[in-house]
């Protein structure tokens, strides 16, 4: 499970995310929606540890992630595809997690296979499609077999093959009851890969809820992310009290 209580962050006067409060639970996906600029990847960023919050805590299984034992069997995470030596293999780069963080060698094999590079994972990640890159990304966040994943816009510029792939596993995972954090600014797809939303907008939380209670509010789901988006697109964000 993953738990934000009043987690703040400020860029100068700038606030990016503002007392955000929620919690993501296993067995589901979860889909984390806002309009460009509303604080996604910064919330992302906190719960991995990668920025200090200015208040409030991000918690992963009731802990912060600097706090993790073994942080890789915690916590899986895809957050920028491509951030791999585009001179190493798919295989070697893996294999380097694995050996670096005492996880078992057999895992490199057994992802591979998940995501499907197993028969191009010889070749250098540099030669790798956008979609190949991506999937490679996904094979780094499952390497460790944890029970919760943080995924930040993971369909971006894929084709209709990738984004299916993306959304079955990304069930899959929460199936076997895994919590799976997905963000997105689209909602149409969100609709159709998670079940559980939360939303914000400048950073605050607009609404938590389901695509079920969304779609039967509103004439559309495009209509029901505008209503509840439509305060908070400037863009600018907020200035600090
Ligand atoms: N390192 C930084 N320095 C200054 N401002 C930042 C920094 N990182 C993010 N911001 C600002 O914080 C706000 C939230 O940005 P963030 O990237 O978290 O939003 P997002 O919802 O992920 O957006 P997108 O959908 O466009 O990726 C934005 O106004 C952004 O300009």
């Amino acid at each position: 499970m993953i738990e934000l209580r009043d987690l703040t962050k400020r860029y100068g006067r700038q606030v990016a995310v503002d007392g955000l409060s929620f919690r993501v639970q296993p067995g589901v996906v979860t889909g984390f929606l806002g309009p460009n600029g509303s604080g996604k990847s910064t919330t992302m960023r906190m719960i991995l540890g990668l920025d200090a919050p200015d208040h409030g805590q991000a918690l992963i299984n009731g802990v912060r992630y600097a706090d993790l034992p073994r942080p890789l069997t915690a916590v899986g995470a895809l957050l920028d595809a491509g951030a791999f030596h585009p001179g190493r293999s798919a295989r070697a780069h893996l294999s380097a997690l694995a050996a670096s963080n005492d996880l078992p060698g057999s895992r490199v094999e057994q992802v591979l296979r998940t995501v499907g590079l197993s028969d191009v994972a010889g070749r250098r990640a540099g030669t790798y499609s956008l979609g190949m890159r991506q999937r490679l990304g996904v094979a780094v966040a499952l390497l460790g077999d944890p029970g919760v994943l943080l995924l930040d816009e993971p369909v971006n510029g894929l084709d209709p093959e990738g984004i299916r792939w993306i959304r079955d596993l990304l069930r899959g995972l929460a199936a076997e009851g895994r919590t799976v954090f997905v963000s997105s600014h689209l909602i149409a797809e969100m609709a159709l890969t998670a079940d559980r939303l939360i939303v914000i907008g400048r950073g605050r939380l607009l609404a938590e809820t389901t695509v079920a209670e969304l779609a039967a509010v509103d004439d559309s789901l495009e209509d029901a992310f505008f209503r509840l988006t439509a305060s908070a697109t400037d863009y600018h964000g907020t200035e600090a009290a």
